[in-house]
């Protein structure tokens, strides 16, 4: 049985002193503290790692506290976020709640009400990490998830790595952790980094550490997050945006097992799993020499391709009822239900941005209903501000999507079979096994 995991929270304030007192006592409680200085800084610090819960200041420069709360809603929108401030009234913090943040608090801040409002925040969302090696956060009952949920337990007791593919918001980071609670070190930690969110000359001493004075602006050691997850799981988000100059340096350590801070001499062992994931086609980044194909062969022992959502449909109902009572008990309201009409428009909608537009288009209908009954309207005029909304694909990649569609639209016309499908398509078999693969399509999924 894994160890139950220290809630991991990020505590945000711009005043250093009261940031550094608020950490000791937060962590005397049994939490695992990250202190940043400023709402930009928090969400740099949320692509590298993962959080259980947000405390923040209201009153701060450029981004405040609810600017950072309304940048949080839309990115993780499952994320509590309790709010401090030396300024609270009455109204403001009527209006806080109003927004989905979970808990108000006054400055000076009472530490009783500090710890209930953040037990409280963790009982509802849960620590990320906390599940026994049978359980995770995975809703689904999508035979090809299932089955990968198989692959996962069998991975467990190896240590082998694992290179996840799949479109943006399909679930990597959560099969990640999945493969971490299974395996046989669940009891060392979890540390996440998205490497196509910080800059390449960053991204060496993140991995990696450095020492004080290695680089201008580096005035202590760092400890890099190789060191970080000794022991544990390093789930490297996003590797095919890491620059190649990188890559090599990666081999080096996966060969090596050992690794050097940017400005020591020496090489500092380390144990630690490695589980990839990436939205991209690598074997065409390898072909474009974008990547390299020594590192692929090391990182893709296993790999496993997680369905995107409009090809697991059956999950959408489940999944956004889960949503919408996560969201509720968050928002502190009764449980909603859908609809009819409603569920029916979400499980007819093709969800490109997968799971997590999934997440955000059920907070935002939850937030506007005021009974218990999600209407249908409500379901379509989210959908269409968030189509609106999301920012028009290149033609080249509409080009793509459109090619993929076609080819699993017309693989289930032909129950599957392969000729069949390349007769209707007026492609020969050939081609259309190529085009298959270029798209990482499975076609048992489809059947
Ligand atoms: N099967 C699932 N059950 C419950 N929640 C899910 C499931 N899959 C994804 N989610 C939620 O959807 C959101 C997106 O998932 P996640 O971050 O794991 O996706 P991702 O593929 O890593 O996305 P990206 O590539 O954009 O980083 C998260 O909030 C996650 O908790």
């Amino acid at each position: 049985m894994a160890e139950i995991t220290k809630p991991r929270i990020l505590l945000v304030d711009d005043d250093a002193s009261l940031l550094k007192l608020l950490a000791i006592r937060i962590e005397s409680k049994g939490y695992q503290v990250s202190t940043v200085e400023s709402g930009l800084a928090a969400l740099q610090q949320l692509k590298m790692q993962t959080f259980d819960a947000v405390i923040t200041d209201l009153r701060m420069d450029e981004m405040d506290g609810m600017a950072l709360h309304r940048q949080l809603q839309s990115r993780y929108p499952s994320m509590p976020v309790i709010m401090m401030t030396a300024h609270g009234s009455i109204p403001d913090a009527v209006e806080a709640t109003k927004q989905g943040i979970f808990a108000f608090i006054t400055k000076p801040v009472d530490k009783d009400e500090l710890f209930d409002s953040l037990a409280k925040a963790i009982e509802i969302h849960g620590v990320h990490g906390d599940e026994t090696p049978t359980q995770t956060n995975i809703v689904t009952r999508s035979g090809a998830m299932l089955h990968l949920l198989e692959q996962v337990k069998l991975l467990g007791p190896t240590h082998v790595n694992v290179l996840i593919s799949g479109a943006s918001g399909t679930g990597k980071e959560l099969l990640a952790q999945a493969i971490h609670q299974h395996s046989h070190v669940s009891d060392g930690p979890f540390v996440a980094i998205n490497c196509g969110a910080v800059p390449g000359e960053l991204l060496e001493s993140e991995l990696f550490g450095h020492k004080k004075g290695a680089f201008t602006g580096a005035v202590k050691d760092h400890q890099g997050l190789f060191q970080q997850a000794q022991g544990g799981t390093l789930f490297l988000d996003e590797i095919g945006d890491m620059p190649l100059n990188l890559q090599v340096k990666l081999l080096r350590v996966l060969q090596e097992k050992t690794i050097r801070p940017v400005g020591f001499q020496e090489e500092i062992p380390i144990d630690v799993r490695i589980v990839s994931a990436t939205h991209k086609n690598l074997p065409e980044a390898i072909n474009n020499q974008l990547f390299r194909e020594d590192l692929y062969y090391r990182l893709n022992v296993v790999n496993l391709k997680l369905p995107p959502l409009c090809e697991r449909r059956e999950d959408i109902s489940l999944l956004a009822q889960h949503f919408a009572s996560v969201i509720a008990k968050r928002m502190n309201q009764d449980e909603k239900r859908f609809a009819n009409d409603a569920m029916h428009a979400l499980v007819r909608y093709d969800w490109p941005g997968n799971i997590r537009q999934l997440q955000n288009v059920i907070e935002q209908v939850v937030a506007l209903t005021p009974g218990n009954v999600i209407a249908v309207q409500l379901v379509e005029s989210a959908l269409n501000s968030n189509v609106s909304n999301a920012e028009p694909l290149s033609l080249n990649d509409a080009k793509k999507e459109f090619e993929r569609d076609y080819l699993i639209n017309t693989l289930k016309m032909a129950a599957g079979n392969v000729a069949e499908a390349a007769k209707l398509a007026k492609r020969n078999r050939s081609d259309f096994y190529k085009l298959i693969k270029k798209h990482n399509i499975i076609v048992e999924n489809l059947i």
